[in-house]
């Protein structure tokens, strides 16, 4: 049936009224709505803030997409108060009570989705520990957990060694070339160490001076996660965005969850290799023969309580996203802060060079018995938490008490960590780099809150869901730095005083070269 003109203007004038129609009243809604958030009909009403992030969840996700965000929650605390509104339905809090509240509750408040890598449709390995829900996760991390005591670090100690020892020789070597970028340094160390103790792959990272592809591409993928999840946050669908990531980027992914699946089955089929061929046929012995974490969390596993190849491999995939550049940046914000506060560089100096007589004393047991080490990474991890923004908690329907408020069902609650470790309120020169703060005599230095310093801060969280590789990341941070102070003396180039303004935090952190001069130690 022909369509005449006047049918064709009609269908076209109805098409645009229905457009319009639609487009008014959904911003008429997204106008009710932002003047509902900032009503006092809001349920979050009371919380302070800046009135456009009260208004509208756009301020929160663009600085969190700029990587800026824990900035601008440290400057609307110090603006407005202890606990304020960061974005309609989420509240940041300040008060040490509140942490126990928030990540330790019984029962567990839900942890948010909107910080890692959303699970696609099409997504190659299940979810690993950080983003399961409670349920799963208390068996994952039951059969991972043994692999990170303090017992089988001491198995993995010459990974450790190797690289800690291969980072020195490479600095000797370099540091004639003049000062060094420690931030590529560090990074290429600790990816050397996580790719042996999560996949059994020599990544070679020292050896050849750069990043291998697989925590190259972990890094970029966060970042770009960073931007992506905020869409996710307004309701986009992630297949719905897939088609705006470039061809190269998702050949990048498939690659990479080919290759590390292999690197697992590899692992696996080695262990079984080994198993049967053990003369024993002891598990504990074919498991040990090279020291990784797969290794030990096999040996945990018994019978039909057992982590799937699968399972293995997104928790070694995490564990390579997590594990190497969170302690990498503690490292280059130690020499960063030591360099800055020479007295402070000469004390650990001295406390290291006059309890070791030569680098081979220089063990994992021995460096966690030196006071004053210990209470420079301490101080390291207070004026730069690593995790400046641990994932928000989301309350219950029914609400949740927190620092002494209920707060309403559905809210985002979370810590300003990186304000409370940079305030006047919980610590005494708090500008000042100055690890004495951690060496009271038999407690740890008082604070103007009257709380002692490690009550304040919870830089690997706490609960059920805290950092499983809290115990490595302390033992990995301070051989590193006891043994580059045995062999070198360092000193900046150039003041670098924007170094930590200019670091970025998306769900890790992206940090600006940092260029240390490096010179054998003078034992005269
Ligand atoms: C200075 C170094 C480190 C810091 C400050 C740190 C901090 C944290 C924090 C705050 C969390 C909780 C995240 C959340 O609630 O979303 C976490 C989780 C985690 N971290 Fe670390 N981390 C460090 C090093 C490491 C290392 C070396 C490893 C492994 C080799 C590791 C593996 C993990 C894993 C697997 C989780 C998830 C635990 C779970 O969900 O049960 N981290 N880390």
């Amino acid at each position: 049936m022909a369509v005449s003109v006047d049918d064709a203007i009609d269908l076209a004038i109805f098409s645009f009224v229905i457009w319009i129609s639609f487009i008014s009243v959904c911003t008429g809604l997204l106008v009710l709505k932002t003047l509902y958030n900032v009503s006092p009909l809001h349920p979050l009403c009371k919380y302070p803030g800046p009135l456009l992030w009260r208004a509208s969840r756009l301020p929160a996700s663009y600085h969190h997409a700029r990587g800026d965000l824990y900035k601008y929650i440290t400057a609307i605390h110090s603006d407005y108060g202890a606990t304020v509104r960061i974005a309609p339905d989420e509240l940041s809090f300040t008060s040490p009570e509140a942490w126990p509240q928030i990540y330790n509750s019984r029962p567990q408040l839900q942890k948010t989705q909107f910080h890692f890598p959303p699970q696609d449709e099409e997504a190659r390995l299940p979810g690993s520990m950080i983003t399961a829900p409670d349920t799963e996760h208390a068996r994952l991390r039951r059969l991972t957990g043994p692999a990170f005591l303090n017992s089988s670090i001491a198995e993995v100690e010459p990974v450790l060694q190797h690289y800690t020892d291969l980072l020195c020789s490479q600095l000797t070597e370099a540091s004639s070339e003049g000062p060094q970028n420690m931030v590529d340094w560090l990074l290429w160390t600790l990816n050397d160490v996580i790719g042996q103790l999560a996949l059994d792959q020599e990544f070679l990272c020292l050896e050849k001076r750069r990043m291998h592809p697989w925590p190259s591409f972990l890094l970029s993928v966060l970042k770009t996660t960073a931007t992506l999840n905020q869409f996710v946050r307004f309701g986009f669908r992630m297949k719905w965005l897939a088609p705006l990531i470039p061809k190269d980027k998702m050949a990048d992914r498939e690659n990479f969850f080919n290759t590390a699946t292999d690197a697992v089955n590899q692992r696996l089929a080695r262990e079984k290799e080994e198993s049967t061929n053990s003369e024993a046929g002891s598990k504990k012995n074919a498991s040990m023969k090279r020291p990784d974490i797969i290794g030990l969390m096999l040996r945990e596993m018994k019978g039909w309580d057992r982590l799937t190849d699968a399972e293995i491999t997104a928790n070694s995939v995490l564990i390579i996203g997590g594990g190497a550049e969170t302690t990498s940046t503690c490292l280059s914000a130690t020499l960063y802060h030591l360099c800055k506060t020479p007295q402070v560089m000469a004390r650990l100096r001295s406390e290291i060079r006059d309890t070791f007589v030569s680098p081979e004393d220089i063990t994992i047991k021995a460096v966690s018995n030196m006071p004053y080490l210990k209470a420079t990474i301490d101080e390291s991890l207070r004026i730069f938490p690593v995790a400046s923004f641990i994932t928000p908690r989301v309350t219950p329907p029914a609400g949740h008490v927190i620092d002494g408020e209920v707060i309403p069902g559905g809210t985002y609650v979370s810590m300003g960590q990186w304000f409370m470790g940079r305030s006047e309120r919980f610590f005494h020169r708090a500008k000042e780099f100055r690890p004495e703060r951690w060496l009271g005599p038999e407690v740890k230095e008082e604070g103007p809150y009257g709380l002692s310093t490690d009550e304040v801060l919870r830089p690997f969280s706490l609960g059920p869901r805290n950092c499983i590789g809290k115990l490595l990341a302390l033992a990995e941070a301070r051989l590193v730095i006891a043994k580059l102070l045995w062999h070198f003396d360092m000193e900046l180039e150039g003041g670098q005083d924007d170094w930590v303004d200019n670091a970025r935090f998306y769900i890790l952190w992206e940090l600006q070269p940092l260029m240390i001069k490096f010179t054998p130690a003078n034992r005269s």
